[in-house]
């Protein structure tokens, strides 16, 4: 009695008894409780130590001691025990279960949305069949059959991507859109391990999601998918080691998690949590979810939500959202841009104002200078520079013939070039003639802005010309320093007198009058980088060869092995065994990553990587007629294809499917549809049992849930007093029936309990009483 009680409390994983009162922790319940619950921990971790000090003991056997030696961690048991994601214990949670998958319609709010959109975006086995890089991806990983494509579709409360019993359904990258605007893009990957599948595809497959995962860009997650049941396994070690190598960021879901009672799951996660505590790239704890009991999913929800792409962006005082990668980034280099050419433009206005006042200053030099030029031209004497002859000037008598000038440099703008024109004239008489002659031989003679340089002499000279038309004129002679010599040069054109005149050009100078800016030029790169037009890769890194699976990262070094790290990996290549290497690491990569079946164990003996265990049963048929090995559908008939004559037969058919596992349908009622009859009814509920009306309602439901959803609302759900009813005359009826089965089968029983062997009517009769679903689980293994 007290024994059976203790089993329920420890069954149920209360936390507020098993830890609060706690049979662990002591305080509260009886010191016998305490005691004998304490024992048994101690015995257990007892028995793991010295499974671990063993060095014979396989690995199996020491995880599942460990397991069982565990402490569950207490937040995880209250996480469980409020989320009921473990396997119901209770008759009362059964109840609730089964009334809210059946009655309680599936709308989850997701993405802030309700029942948001899935849509096919792509399916992709090859890097051109990739999709654009536009939304958030996350991936869903796993070993095959853990469940990936029930989760993608269980978060939307969607049934569109396809999930099936036998591992390997998934065979293709499928990119699902997510919401309306799509805000998130979840990627259900193929998974690895053993799969119902050609090797070839298989290992194609695999290459493949491994690459995407480590090229792709907009992967911010990798949801790996752990079977509850099963735990951690070598494959999905060296997927979290590979994830680890290439810096993207995952979790773990423990998936199926409705198939483990509470306490186990605790202490799965736990020790889970503890192996994995040291990678850095972890972002969050293992969450366990059961998908179709749809439960613990709103957690997984809400951490998704957070990764959705939904920028706001305000402009000119308008609110925009942008749901989409590549508008973001787009939004994001056009403001770069924006602020890059403000600056700029600051800059160069800050440069305009004080060229601006270099010239105003000028100006304000060179007006003084033009009004004291007769002066200046009277007072100079020939070679002299303008600084000697004022030396001179203050010590010239006053009386004396003043020297000519040979050259002087004036800075002038085009409103002066009148005035000066005139002043020439004045000066020479025929200098009007003179100018057009050789404005007519140098046509092109540059005028620098803001400086005009005058030349006086008594004949025009073709070499000093020619040496003129040599040297450029200078480029700014107040400011730059190397044109310094330059002015000395042209005073020792002056020292030897070779006096010319050059016109002042105004319509030159007005040409040239805009200011150059060459500083803010900026080298334009020669190929503008622009973004791939449709996959977006991090870096370009090649593919890797088919056949290589395995780099030095992968393989398990003498320092790893002496550490005791990476123990699942293949030792490294050595000198004497180079050459085995690859095939080795094939092998060990084949055999580790097969993974164990829940119930296809024959799949599994038929599987090429797998020594077969049990040989198939030989049918009937074989043993009576030969059947060809590999049966084609022909045209003559079901033939095998000769090897010779390969092409020339036609095939019309595929091979039969393989059969995984027969179910025998033991309901008549069913196999013969008599409850589900399509004959339709126009009564509405009169006359019709609880089972016909809300088969009728739902199937009203079914038909009316995607146009009419309003009518839907509007009209009332089964009264959950009534649901309860039905579902206790149920369980009366089926504890009635299998009394009455007990009764009947008497010595026919296997001494099991219960489980009747029936020959003949009495056996059609059963079959045709009991319901199949309710079935217990001999009753589907083989040969039974
Ligand atoms: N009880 C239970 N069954 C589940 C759960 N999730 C998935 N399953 C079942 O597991 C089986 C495999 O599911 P899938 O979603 O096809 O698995 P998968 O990982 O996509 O498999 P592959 O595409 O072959 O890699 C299906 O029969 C599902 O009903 C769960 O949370 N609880
Ligand atoms: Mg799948």
């Amino acid at each position: 009695m007290f024994l059976a009680s203790a089993v329920r409390v420890l069954r149920a994983g209360v936390p507020a008894r098993l830890h609060g009162a706690g049979a662990v922790h002591g305080g509260g319940g009886s010191s016998a409780q305490r005691r004998w619950t304490s024992s048994v921990v101690r015995r257990r971790r007892r028995a793991y130590y010295k499974a671990m000090a063993d060095p014979t003991t396989s690995p199996v056997k020491l995880q599942r001691l460990r397991e069982r030696a565990a402490r569950p961690q207490y937040e995880l048991l209250r996480y469980l025990a409020e989320t009921k994601v473990a396997r119901v214990q209770t008759q009362e949670d059964r109840k609730k279960l089964w009334y809210d998958l059946r009655y309680n319609r599936y709308a989850p709010l997701f993405l802030n949305q309700i029942k948001p959109r899935m849509k096919l975006w792509a399916a992709a086995l090859h890097e051109s069949q990739l999709p654009l890089a536009r939304l958030p991806e996350i991936a869903m990983c796993g070993r095959s059959n853990s469940g990936k494509s029930t989760l993608v579709n269980y978060l939307c409360g969607q049934y569109c991507a396809s999930m099936r019993r036998a591992p390997g359904s998934t065979t293709e990258l499928y990119f699902w859109k997510v919401g309306r605007p799509a805000q998130l893009c979840l990627v259900d990957l193929p998974g690895y391990g053993f799969a119902e599948a050609p090797d070839e595809k298989r290992l194609q497959w695999t290459e493949f999601t491994l690459w995407y995962i480590r090229a792709r860009k907009n992967l911010k997650r990798v949801l790996l998918l752990i079977d509850g049941r099963q735990g951690i396994k070598p494959a999905d070690r060296e997927m979290i080691s590979y994830l680890e190598r290439h810096n993207v960021p995952w979790q773990i879901i423990v998936t199926k998690s409705d198939k483990v009672p509470g306490k186990t799951l605790a202490k799965r996660i736990t020790i889970m949590k503890e192996d994995l505590s040291q990678f850095r790239k972890m972002v969050r704890e293992p969450i366990p979810v059961a998908a179709v009991k749809r439960r613990g999913l709103e957690t997984l929800r809400e951490i998704l939500t957070e990764l959705k792409v939904a920028k706001e962006v305000v402009k000119d005082g308008i609110r925009t959202m942008v749901y989409d990668l590549l508008e973001q980034r787009r939004v994001r280099n056009r403001a770069k841009r924006q602020r890059r050419k403000d600056r700029k433009e600051a800059l160069k206005a800050e440069l305009e104002t004080k060229e601006s006042e270099t010239k105003e200053s000028e100006r304000a030099e060179s007006d003084a200078e033009a009004t004291n030029l007769h002066e200046i031209l009277n007072s100079w004497g020939p070679g002299q520079t303008p600084k000697a002859a004022e030396e001179d000037s203050s010590a010239a008598k006053p009386g004396e013939p003043k020297p000519a000038v040979p050259m002087v440099s004036i800075s002038l703008d085009d409103r002066d070039s009148q005035r000066v024109d005139g002043f020439m004239a004045s000066l020479f008489p025929d200098f009007r003639a003179f100018a057009a002659a050789t404005a007519s031989a140098a046509p092109a003679r540059v005028a620098q802005p803001g400086a005009a340089a005058v030349r006086f002499g008594a004949e025009p000279d073709a070499s000093a010309d020619e040496a003129l038309r040599e040297e450029p004129w200078p480029a700014d002679a107040h400011s730059d320093d190397d044109d310094d010599a330059r002015d000395d040069d042209s005073d020792d054109d002056a020292a030897d007198i070779t006096p010319t005149v050059q016109r002042f050009e105004p319509g030159l100078l007005a040409a040239e009058a805009k200011p150059k800016l060459q500083r803010f030029k900026t080298s334009k790169p020669s190929k503008i980088e622009r973004f791939p037009s449709r996959v977006s890769i991090l870096r370009p890194e090649p593919r890797p060869p088919g056949d290589i699976v395995y780099t030095e990262d992968d393989v398990m070094s003498p320092a790893d092995y002496a550490a005791g790290f990476r123990r699942w990996a293949p030792p490294s290549p050595s000198q004497a065994g180079t050459g085995h290497f690859m095939a080795q690491a094939r092998r060990r990569f084949e055999r580790e990553w097969s993974m164990e079946l829940e119930d296809v164990g024959l799949a599994r003996a038929g599987a090429p990587d797998v020594e077969p265990k049990l040989a198939p049963r030989p049918s009937r048929a074989s043993q009576s007629e030969e059947l060809p090995k590999m049966p084609f559908v022909h045209q003559k008939g079901l033939r095998p294809i000769p090897k010779d004559h390969r092409g020339k037969s036609r095939i019309l058919g595929r091979r039969p499917a393989k059969i995984l596992k027969t179910k025998r349908v033991l309901s008549a009622v069913k196999a013969l549809g008599l409850k589900y009859r399509t004959i339709r009814r126009r009564n509405l509920g009169r006359d019709l049992d609880w089972d016909e009306a809300k088969s009728k309602w739902m199937s009203w439901y079914e038909k009316n849930k995607k146009h009419r959803w309003r009518r839907i609302d509007l009209a009332d759900s089964p009264k959950k007093a009534d649901v309860d009813a039905v579902y206790e005359g149920h369980q009366a009826r089926r504890l009635q029936r299998q009394q009455k089965l007990r009764a009947r089968g008497g010595a026919g029983t296997d001494g099991r309990g219960g489980a009747p062997q029936l020959r003949g009517g009495r056996a059609r009769e059963a079959v045709a009483e009991v319901d199949e679903t309710r079935m217990p689980e001999w009753a589907y293994r083989e040969g039974r």
